[in-house]
């Protein structure tokens, strides 16, 4: 492998929605990343990057050659039609392309993990598709590879930011259905695979964890709702005696000022918006969705499609550019640990 690209295979970039973003921020994100000793080529439709110069590559590790040069793009099976700021769901079949090609280049180690750029999600599912969003395709795709090191088989989403992360343990589900569906085991499996992910992928020896409650002040012991005493509570219990480091059920309003950040090293939430509103808040153009217990690494942005600003030129890249960064470095890790 070239040393300006380090020691690994190249990260795999997913197209994502074609109306949205994704192309101009992955080439914004090349153009800052092409000295920077990290490699990636993006499964996607040449067309999207007229007016650019790319090279159309036929394998990943043609990628490494090129990449100082010019953006590698490793071209679809499927074609679209795309204009920006619209999500056409005839777009469908190249976007799960793309999804399904990153996956198997990383579990063939081909690619040395999986950058996701920000699908839309209803259009997809009114094409047919039938998972929510990457997370839960991503675990479909790789459910029958073991996972390394005899670790916990997630999928569970992390926001990763500078100051702050968050993990909600119920994902794309409504509001009503998450408490419905919320026990103590769901609760647990997502304290473990994070707590793991802490100390094997970011490096924490003794990560500490604080969970949410559900309700208003975590229930106010039971008189604002049962799941914090007769769910949450049992859980948490059940995890220090596991030797997990977990305190909680804390009161979601007050958990993430920064005394009380400074208290944890990720915050577990019982509701999707719970835990991604204070991530994104903070640190919208930093933060990094991380799918942790999956058997390949995959990251994101923490945005989504844009498609109000697809085409304009003011779409940001950092956020595509920290999920690249966590993601080679959550690889550099993982290597030296086989
Ligand atoms: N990883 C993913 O695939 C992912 C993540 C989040 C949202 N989504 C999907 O994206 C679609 C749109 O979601 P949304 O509108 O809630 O959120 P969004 O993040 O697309 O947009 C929210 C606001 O932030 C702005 N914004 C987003 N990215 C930006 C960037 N890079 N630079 C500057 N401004 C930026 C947008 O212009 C908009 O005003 C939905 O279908 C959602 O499910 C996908
Ligand atoms: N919930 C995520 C967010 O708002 O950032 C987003 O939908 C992406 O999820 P996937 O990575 O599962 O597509």
């Amino acid at each position: 492998m070239a040393a300006h690209c380090g020691p690994h295979a190249p990260l795999a970039l997913t197209m994502g929605e074609p109306g949205g973003v994704s192309a101009e921020i992955t080439i914004s994100a090349w153009e800052r990343l092409r000295q920077d000793g990290i490699c990636f080529f993006i499964i996607a439709d040449p067309s999207l990057f007229h007016g650019t110069t790319i090279t159309e590559i036929s394998a990943p590790d043609d990628a490494v050659a090129v990449f100082q040069n010019t953006l590698p793009v490793l071209p679809l099976e499927h074609s679209i039609a795309a204009k920006a700021g619209i999500a056409a769901p005839e777009n469908a079949p190249a976007v799960i392309e793309s999804i399904q090609r990153a996956v198997s280049y990383s579990l063939a180690g081909a690619a040395t993990g999986v950058v996701t750029n920000p699908i839309q999600k209803s259009s997809l599912i009114a094409s047919g598709f039938k998972f929510p969003g990457h997370t839960e395709f991503l675990a479909a795709l790789t459910a029958t590879t073991p996972m390394p090191n005899g670790r916990v088989r997630g999928p569970v989403m992390m926001l990763a930011g500078p100051a702050l992360k968050t993990v909600p343990v119920t994902i794309h589900q409504s509001v009503a259905s998450a408490a419905a569906d919320l026990n103590p085991d769901m609760i647990k499996r997502a304290a473990i695979v994070t707590a793991e992910a802490l100390r094997f992928d970011f490096a924490i020896t003794n990560p500490r964890l604080a969970i949410s409650g559900l309700n208003p002040h975590a229930g106010e012991a039971g008189t604002l709702g049962h799941e914090d005493l007769s769910v949450i509570a049992p859980a948490i219990a059940a995890l220090n005696k596991m030797g997990v480091d977990a305190r909680g059920p804390l009161p979601a309003d007050t958990m993430f000022h920064e005394e009380a950040r400074a208290s944890y090293d990720a915050a577990l939430c019982m509701l999707h918006d719970q835990a991604l509103i204070p991530a994104k808040t903070l640190a919208f153009h930093d933060a990094v969705n991380v799918t942790l217990g999956l058997p390949i690494v995959r990251t994101s942005p923490d945005h989504g499609t844009a498609l109000d600003i697809a085409g304009k030129g003011s779409a940001r890249s950092d956020s595509l550019v920290a999920a690249i960064r966590l993601a080679a470095a959550m690889a550099t890790k993982r290597a030296a640990k086989q």
